[in-house]
C-alpha cells in the first residue's frame, strides 16, 4: 500500500493556523480520504500527560526540549508512523519545525543538539528522516498575532512570552524554511479569513491532493 500523506501547520501563536486544520480535514474527506487530525506537543494520551507539563509548568530549555521529543516519539509511534502507513493522511497542528522555532529560536536552545534529538526521534527503519510532506507556515507580525491572543484565551507559558521571543520564533521558523524550502508553504496569516482558507487548499491542490 502506497504510504500515507503528512502535513504539518505551523506558526507562531496567533498566527490562525488552528481554524484551518479541522477545515482541510472536512474537504479531504469529502474526497474519500482517510484523514487523522492530532496536533504536537500531543496525541496520544502519554504525550498529551507531556504536553500539560510542557505549557505550565516552569522548567528549563534542555527539559522542555526532550520534552517535546519524548512526546513526538509516543505520538510517531503510537499515532502518525501507523496511519501513514495505512496510506492515510496525517494533518498535524505543529511537529518538529516548532521544536526548532520555538526552543530553538525562542529559547536559543542549541540547534545542532535538536538536530541530533530530531535524527533519534525521526529516523524510520530503513535510515531515512520522517519529516512532513508538506508543512504550511502561517506568517504573521508578532505584534498583530499578540492582540488577537490578547482577546482569546488565558496564555500558557509560551503565549505569555513578549514579542521579541515571537520575533525570535519566527526567525526558527524562517531558518527551517531556508533549509527545506520544497516542503513549505509560506501562507500570509493576516488576511482574513477566508483569504487564508484559499491559500490553504491552494497550497494542498498544488500538491495534487486536493
Ligand atoms: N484570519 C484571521 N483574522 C482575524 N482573526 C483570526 C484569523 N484567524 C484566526 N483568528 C483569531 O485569532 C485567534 C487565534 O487563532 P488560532 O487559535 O486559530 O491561532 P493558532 O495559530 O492556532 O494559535 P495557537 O497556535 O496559539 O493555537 C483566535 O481568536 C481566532 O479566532
Ligand atoms: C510542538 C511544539 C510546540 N511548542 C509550543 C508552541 C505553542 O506555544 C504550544 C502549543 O500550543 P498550541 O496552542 O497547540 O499551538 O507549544 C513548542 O514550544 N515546541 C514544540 O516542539
Amino acid at each position: 500500500m502506497a504510504q500515507g500523506i503528512f502535513i504539518s501547520f505551523e506558526g507562531i501563536d496567533g498566527a490562525g493556523k488552528s481554524s484551518h486544520v479541522d477545515a482541510l480535514a472536512q474537504a479531504l474527506r469529502g474526497q474519500g480520504r482517510t484523514v487523522t487530525v492530532t496536533r504536537e506537543p500531543g496525541g496520544t494520551p502519554l504525550a498529551e500527560k507531556l504536553r500539560a507539563l510542557a505549557l505550565h509548568e516552569p522548567m528549563d530549555p534542555l527539559t522542555e526540549a526532550l520534552l517535546m521529543f519524548a512526546a513526538r516519539r509516543d505520538h510517531l509511534q503510537q499515532v502518525i508512523a501507523p496511519a501513514l502507513d495505512r496510506g492515510e493522511v496525517v494533518l498535524c497542528d505543529r511537529f518538529t519545525d516548532a521544536t526548532f522555532a520555538y526552543q530553538g529560536g525562542g529559547r536559543g536552545f542549541d540547534e545542532a543538539v535538536l538536530a541530533q534529538l530530531e535524527r533519534w526521534v525521526q529516523q524510520r527503519p530503513d535510515g531515512t528522516l520522517r519529516q512532513p510532506d508538506l508543512t504550511l507556515l502561517f506568517e504573521i507580525a508578532p505584534t498583530v498575532a499578540a492582540q488577537r491572543l490578547a482577546s482569546a484565551r488565558l496564555p500558557d507559558r509560551f503565549e505569555s512570552q513578549p514579542v521579541a521571543f515571537f520575533e525570535a520564533v519566527a526567525q526558527g521558523y524562517a531558518r527551517r524554511v531556508q533549509g527545506a524550502p520544497g516542503r513549505f508553504a509560506c501562507i500570509a496569516g493576516d488576511q482574513p479569513r477566508e483569504a487564508v482558507w484559499a491559500a490553504v487548499q491552494a497550497a494542498v491542490r498544488g500538491r495534487g491532493w486536493l
